[in-house]
């Protein structure tokens, strides 16, 4: 399980830094991507093997009755409500305030884990601090600086020690791709999560009572065993599964985060939103494979199809290592093929790529095109090795790679991604310089 960390507090004690400091480490291993932007609110971040998801509130104000703040307020508490923990931050240099104690009171209620963050907190005296933040009654504050980059390790540390630790995706590898079928309200997943089910056995159907009602359904499909990780609260009524809850990113981005592949379900009877483009940025972000589904295709004339191709091709770029497939789930229409990506996707993202044909596809790159001279030294690729699945990452050593440009990372991945044919996962290049002191200088 990887733990939903969510945010609160009021307006500027610093829960945008913490996000971005929370979320950076991820950040550096994802080429920048031409047209991909980032929703500010919702992030991936990794400590050490661990992932987390992270949620920012914004200008959380229980008492607000009407207005933006009053639905800004709904949405945190919806937050609230499907957290695993949250990290409640006050401004150590601003003191306790009437509104933190309000705040506060409704943490107490929120029948969630919270830690008390006390941000600012360079060159504060610790015992006054904390003195001051007890009074809140939700035990020892801890300080942080989050402009600082002070204590955010332990913090972070500190909240993750509570939640299992994942199973090691290659023990997971024989039960099949765990499948999460996303996309915004109305696109058609329940629809087509009752067309894979319907037609076969539903082996099983657990509900495990952990603190969030993760739902797993294993299915099997032409002989091949899948499961399927439940978006947003899909549950079982009579013989077909239906939404009873309301769209949530958060639940969204959990079922991502638990699964190996994504199919993205689109709407080809609407034009691509940024909600569409922001859940493919996080999908991006996770690493996970990803099959793209243009759904309701049964609904479009022609000149609608040619239109979205170009919108498509215009806010989706991003995702060329995908595939996109023109379905209809409810005439059960451009399955198999769709299935057949996932299986595909699932193949590539869980690739043994052998070490000799990294280092030999690698210098076959760069005989092809050097990477570009930074002052007076030319990056030198020594050799290539695997360093993880889901996403592959693929680990080159050498010297003076520190500044490899991202167009020439593009590059390398569009290399490997060929020669390995690993077409639906994105791919992760790392770099690791040798620090040799007789390192040549060539
Ligand atoms: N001294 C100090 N200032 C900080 C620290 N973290 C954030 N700040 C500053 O506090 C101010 C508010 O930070 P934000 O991260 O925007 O705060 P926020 O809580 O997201 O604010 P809203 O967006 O209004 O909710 C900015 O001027 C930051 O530079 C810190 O660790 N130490
Ligand atoms: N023409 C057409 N309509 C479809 C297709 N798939 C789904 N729909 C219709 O689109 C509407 C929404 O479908 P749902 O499956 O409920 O969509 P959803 O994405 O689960 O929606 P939320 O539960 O709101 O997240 C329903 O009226 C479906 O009948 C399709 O392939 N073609």
């Amino acid at each position: 399980m990887k733990p939903t960390i969510v945010l609160v507090g009021r307006p500027n004690v610093g829960k945008s830094t913490l996000f971005n400091r929370l979320t950076k480490t991820r950040d550096a291993l994802v080429a920048d991507q031409p047209g991909l932007t980032r929703d500010r609110h919702y992030g991936v971040g990794r400590v050490g093997d661990r992932d987390y998801l992270v949620v920012d509130t914004a200008g959380f104000d229980p008492v607000a009755k009407d207005g933006i703040m009053h639905e800004m307020a709904r949405q945190a508490e919806q937050a609230i409500a499907e957290a695993d923990v949250l990290l409640f931050l006050v401004d150590g240099r601003a003191g306790r305030t009437p509104h933190d104690e309000q705040i506060a009171a409704r943490l107490r209620r929120a029948g969630r884990p919270v830690h008390l963050v006390v941000n600012k907190a360079e060159g504060l005296e610790r015992a006054i601090v904390s003195a001051d933040f007890h009074a809140l009654g939700l035990g020892a504050p801890l300080p942080v600086s989050a402009a600082h980059g002070d204590g955010i390790k332990q913090l972070v540390e500190l909240v993750l020690a509570p939640f299992p630790e994942d199973e090691d995706v290659e023990d997971a590898a024989e039960k099949g791709p765990k499948v999460a079928i996303v996309g915004r309200p109305n696109v058609g997943k329940s629809t087509l999560v009752n067309t894979l089910l319907g037609e076969e056995r539903v082996i099983a159907f657990d509900m495990p009572g952990t603190t969030r009602d993760a739902i797993a359904i294993p299915f099997e499909r032409g002989g091949r065993p899948y499961t399927l990780i439940d978006t947003a609260g899909l549950r079982r009524r009579g013989k077909v599964f239906e939404a009873v809850e309301k769209f949530s990113v958060i639940k969204t981005l959990q079922a991502i985060q638990e699964s190996n592949v994504v199919v993205l379900v689109l709407d080809a009877a609407q034009d691509i939103s940024d909600q569409d483009a922001h859940i493919a940025g996080f999908v991006l972000d996770t690493g996970r494979a990803l099959v793209v589904a243009v759904n309701k295709w049964d609904a479009v004339d022609d000149y609608r199809r040619e239109r979205l191709k170009e919108d498509m091709a215009r806010k989706l770029g991003f995702l060329s290592f995908a595939r996109f497939h023109q379905i209809s789930a409810l005439r059960a229409e451009g399955i198999n093929g769709l299935l057949k990506s996932v299986d595909g996707a699932y193949a590539a993202a869980m690739a043994n790529l052998s070490t000799p044909r990294l280092t030999r596809t690698m210098q076959a790159a760069v005989a092809k095109q050097a990477p570009p001279r930074h002052g007076s030294a030319r990056p030198k690729l020594r050799y290539a090795h695997q360093g993880g699945m889901n996403p592959p990452v693929i680990v080159i050593h050498g010297n003076a790679l520190e500044n490899i440009p991202n167009s020439y990372v593009r590059f390398l991945e569009r290399t490997f991604m060929e020669a390995f044919k690993l077409q639906g996962t994105p791919l992760r290049i790392q770099f690791r310089t040798a620090h040799n002191p007789y390192a040549t200088k060539n």
